[in-house]
């Protein structure tokens, strides 16, 4: 009888457009984890237009979080289908409830924080392009696609994302200091948990 390998649950932090998404991408392919972004699951139900879908979009337009409810049942149900992978969440949790709910399902090993200043932010999520399907990530100085315009793997058009825009990015970065640095904290407290971190 084989022993079975304890399964890593780790999350990755950071402002919008501070890498979280391109990071990912790099370590689940060099450990084959699985990844799971809220952001992806949530522009998936928008472009299906599910129920979900069209009431996340009235927030995300407004450079809001989506409610607590709704958002945490929709990751805790995608993270049952993934119980028996190593996992790393992406923009989930984005407040200090939706981290106690989480814990409630599973003990998290690893918190990634991406530290990164805002004035940077701002210059990258100016240039981010999406393949929206795959959520592939590209940007025209850092990581431009080899045809402009274009996804590298399928061919199809790269979009620019809606809430990239400057005054929606204003915004979602008031949410992040306002609703989403308290987590990194909730993270941090060693009387509550043991947490690796991992310095960008
Ligand atoms: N210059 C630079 N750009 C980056 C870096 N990491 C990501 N980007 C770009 O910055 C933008 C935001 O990255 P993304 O992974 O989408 O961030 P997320 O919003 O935190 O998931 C994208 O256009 C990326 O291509 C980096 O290390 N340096
Ligand atoms: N955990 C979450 N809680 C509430 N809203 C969320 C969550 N994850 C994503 N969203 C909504 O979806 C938008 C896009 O999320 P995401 O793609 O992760 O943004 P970014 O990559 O720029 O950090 C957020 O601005 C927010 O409105």
């Amino acid at each position: 009888m084989g022993v079975r390998a304890r399964l890593l649950r780790a999350v990755i932090m950071g402002p919008p457009g501070s890498g979280k998404g391109t990071v990912s991408s790099r370590i689940v392919k060099h450990f084959a984890l699985k990844h799971l972004s809220s952001g992806d699951l949530l522009r998936d139900n928008m472009q299906r237009r599910t129920e979900v879908g069209v009431i996340a979009k009235t927030y995300i337009d407004r450079g809001q979080l989506i409610p607590d409810d709704i958002m945490t049942q929709l990751v805790l149900r995608e993270l049952k289908t993934l119980e028996q992978y190593s996992w790393l969440l992406d923009g989930f949790p984005r407040t200090v409830p939706q981290a106690a709910a989480l814990d409630k399902t599973c003990q998290i090993d690893t918190v990634i924080d991406l530290d990164v200043p805002f004035e940077t932010i701002k210059q990258r999520l100016t240039a981010r392009w999406i393949h929206p399907t795959s959520g592939r990530v590209y940007n025209l100085e850092f990581n431009p696609p080899e045809i402009h315009g274009i996804d590298d793997i399928t061919g199809e058009p790269l979009v620019q994302r809606e809430d990239d825009k400057p005054e929606t990015v204003t915004k979602r970065l008031q949410s992040y200091e306002a609703q989403t640095k308290p987590v990194l904290d909730y993270y941090r407290d060693p009387t509550v948990r043991n947490i690796v971190w991992v310095p960008q």
